[in-house]
């Protein structure tokens, strides 16, 4: 089983009736779910008492597997369940648990394991349901989420209705996209998937791992092992934050191609200023230009000679509102990686006539009419690609610190120019990010975040 999948109700839907098709019953599947979770809840709960919360269709299934596994080991379990059962596996789950069920309790016990709805959520939670979520949510209870968070929309991580933050969240089967998605994602704590045994490897979307990078080769020089040209335009700040970042990320020579003076830069930092003569350097293996760049005619030139060069590039901030397609005529989008930010990728769907709403659905959609790798950035960083959506766990929010941005391009560039893959690239430079973030320690700017890229190389070595 492919642990990572990440997938949609419907692929979803499709896997569980692939995996009955193949004679495991709805049953079978529920047993295998609640057990999974049981073992789970009882690793938190050591022995204390557990309310467990049960809705009508097959997650308040999963809630009565999960009574009854505890009630099997001897804990002290409560069912409350405000409506009884609709779906038949699930009513087979109620009747097969001999335990106290009711239908309103006050939430007093120390864990409580919400099995309200599960993907099956299609509107808002109102009533009864509302009023225990929002108990829920005001208690200091130990809270433990079945499948997704109730009020959690699975697909988009949109919320329906009251959303407490949970300690633990245990996916069923397979990843939902929720759970790499905002709002929903901030509530859902640690984060640990049960697996039931469903066929997943033909999933195209999946949730990335730490990367492994490697030492340059033995034999390596400084323009085998990348060199980039990062180049600047009206304002010299952000592209010298994004080439220190590139320096510190892998590549083996990075050149600012700048007009300003950049008193500031460090000693081992190239400037140039002929964009045209770097450009022609055979050996420049990657570009980054659109930190600082500007959005003026100069701006758009530059812009047109770095895609013009046909070299692997990364387009980011400014780039990204310069950009129009019929500026990418000729060019080989497969060597075109686009770092937007919300704005920014508000900004490309326009362009590029792309009128979905959703972060996710407009990252798919754009890399799939333009076949540019799309990294869309943000608390919930998506990456949209050949191979399908790569997803990943949740930075520090320390990251939203001004020229945060700069260091992830100057990192993807980095990547790019060493091996020139780029959705390899992307998915690289999200984890290193992250992980100089955590090695930054709090409230660190985002030139500290530049230096503690160094550490952060070593955890991927
Ligand atoms: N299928 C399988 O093989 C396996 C599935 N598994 C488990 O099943 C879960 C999915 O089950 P599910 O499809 O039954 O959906 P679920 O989330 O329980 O809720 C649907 C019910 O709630 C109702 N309802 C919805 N919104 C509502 C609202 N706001 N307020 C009130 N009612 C609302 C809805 O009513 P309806 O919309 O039909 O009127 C329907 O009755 C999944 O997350 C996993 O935990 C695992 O056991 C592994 C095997
Ligand atoms: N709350 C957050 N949690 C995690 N990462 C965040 C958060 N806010 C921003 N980031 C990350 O910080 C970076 C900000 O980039 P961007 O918006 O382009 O900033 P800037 O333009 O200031 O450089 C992105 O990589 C984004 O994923
Ligand atoms: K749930």
């Amino acid at each position: 089983m492919n642990s990572t999948a990440v997938l949609s109700v419907e692929a979803m839907r499709a896997a569980e009736q692939a995996a009955m098709n193949a004679g495991i019953s709805e049953w079978e599947l529920m047993q295998r779910a609640g057990q999974g979770a049981a073992r789970w809840v009882m690793r938190m709960a050591a022995g204390r008492p557990v309310t467990v919360l049960c809705g009508p269709g097959n997650n308040g299934g999963d809630g009565y597997v999960i009574a009854g596994c505890l009630h099997a080991k001897g804990y002290k379990v409560r069912v409350i369940a405000p409506v009884e059962p609709k779906s038949e596996t699930a009513r087979k789950a109620r009747a097969a648990f001999d335990g106290e069920v009711m239908g309103r309790a006050a939430l007093t016990d120390p864990v409580v394991v919400d099995c309200l709805f599960g993907y099956g959520l299609s509107r808002n939670a109102k009533g009864e349901f509302a009023n225990l979520l929002e108990e829920l949510a005001a208690s200091d209870c130990y809270k433990i989420a079945i499948d997704v968070p109730s009020s959690v929309e699975s697909d988009s991580g949109s919320v329906l209705g009251p959303l407490p933050r949970y300690n633990l969240t245990l996916a069923l089967g397979a990843w939902k996209q929720a759970h790499f998605l905002m709002p929903a994602m901030a509530s859902m704590g640690a984060l640990r998937c049960v697996p039931i045994g469903l066929a997943l490897n033909d999933a195209s979307d999946q949730s990335t791992t730490a990367p492994r990078l490697t030492a340059p080769a033995a034999d390596s020089h400084k323009y085998r092992r990348g060199l980039l040209a990062v180049v600047a335009g009206s304002m010299p700040g952000a592209p010298l934050l994004s080439a220190e970042a590139a320096m510190h990320a892998g590549a083996g020579y990075v050149k600012l191609v700048s007009d300003h003076s950049h008193p500031d830069a460090p000693a081992d930092l190239v400037i140039e200023q002929d964009l045209d003569a770097v450009l022609e350097d055979e050996r420049i293996s990657a570009v980054l230009t659109g930190p600082g760049l500007g959005r003026d005619d100069e701006a758009r030139k530059r812009l047109s000679r770095v895609l013009g060069s046909g070299r692997p590039c990364v387009l980011d901030a400014d780039a990204l509102h310069l950009l129009r397609p019929d500026m990418l005529k000729g060019a080989d989008v497969t060597k075109l990686c686009l770092t937007p930010h919300e704005g920014e990728l508000a900004t490309l769907c326009e362009s590029f006539g792309v009128t979905l709403q959703s972060k996710l659905d407009r990252a798919r959609r754009l890399h799939d009419v333009t076949g540019m790798t799309v990294l869309a950035k943000g608390p919930d960083t998506v990456l949209a690609d050949r191979e399908g959506m790569r997803f990943f766990p949740r930075g520090s929010s320390w990251l939203s610190v001004a020229g945060s941005g700069d260091v992830l391009a100057g990192i993807v560039a980095s990547r790019l120019a060493v091996h020139s893959d780029t959705m390899r690239a992307c998915e690289e430079a999200v984890w290193l990010h992250h992980e100089a973030a955590r090695r930054a320690a709090p409230a660190f700017s985002a030139s500290d975040l530049a230096c503690a890229l160094i550490p952060a190389m070593a955890s991927f070595l």
